[in-house]
């Protein structure tokens, strides 16, 4: 059984949405930052302010190297797994990637307390002027987030048939 891996913009909803889809469908949901968190017993954000953004990245490709090796599980990762090509070979072998594309407007009015790069709110358009193109290229289904979260659920359901 292939993995649904669900990626997109810091506050998109990977983490909120993949766990409401495991719900639905029984998958478990593995999210990759709270898994790495649970690894290393510390917050990204300790890490950011700490060791620095590349030190993060290391961690973030070796946790999403274990996830890949499961099988039929939800894995929400973070909003930078697809800066590394790496992190997408390897959760495109055994995985199915959807991109949740969420309106910008709606992103900025998320708490972003705990994500490290937003501490400057304006981040937001960077990141994305920067990332979005790769969202698009490494999207096996597009899924737009824009209605409650069941509606969302239910489209992600729809758009897998027939590719798990
Ligand atoms: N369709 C939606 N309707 C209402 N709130 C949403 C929706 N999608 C995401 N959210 C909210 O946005 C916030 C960020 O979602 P989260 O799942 O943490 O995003 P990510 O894991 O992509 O960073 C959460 O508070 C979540 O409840
Ligand atoms: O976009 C990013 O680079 C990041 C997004 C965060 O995850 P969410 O997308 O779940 O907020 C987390 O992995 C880290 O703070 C870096
Ligand atoms: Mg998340």
């Amino acid at each position: 059984m292939k993995n649904i891996v669900l990626i997109g913009m810091p506050a998109c909803g990977k983490s909120t949405i993949g766990y409401w889809l495991s719900k639905k469908i029984n998958y478990p949901i593995l999210d990759a930052d709270k898994y790495l968190e649970e690894k290393e017993n510390r917050v990204i954000s300790d890490i950011f302010s700490n060791e620095g953004e590349e030190y993060f990245r290391e961690l973030e490709t070796k946790y999403l190297k274990e996830l890949s090796e499961k099988n039929g599980i939800i894995i929400s990762t973070g909003g930078g797994a697809v800066k590394k090509k790496e992190n997408i070979d390897i959760l495109k072998k055994n995985g199915i990637v959807v991109f949740l594309n969420r309106e910008i407007a709606d992103i900025y009015k998320e708490n972003h307390e705990k994500r490290p790069l937003l501490k400057n709110i304006n981040n937001i358009q960077k990141l994305y002027d920067e990332r979005i193109d790769l969202y698009r290229k490494y999207a096996d289904i597009i899924v737009k987030n824009n209605d409650d979260m069941d509606i969302i659920v239910d489209r992600i359901v729809t758009a897998l048939k027939g590719k798990l």
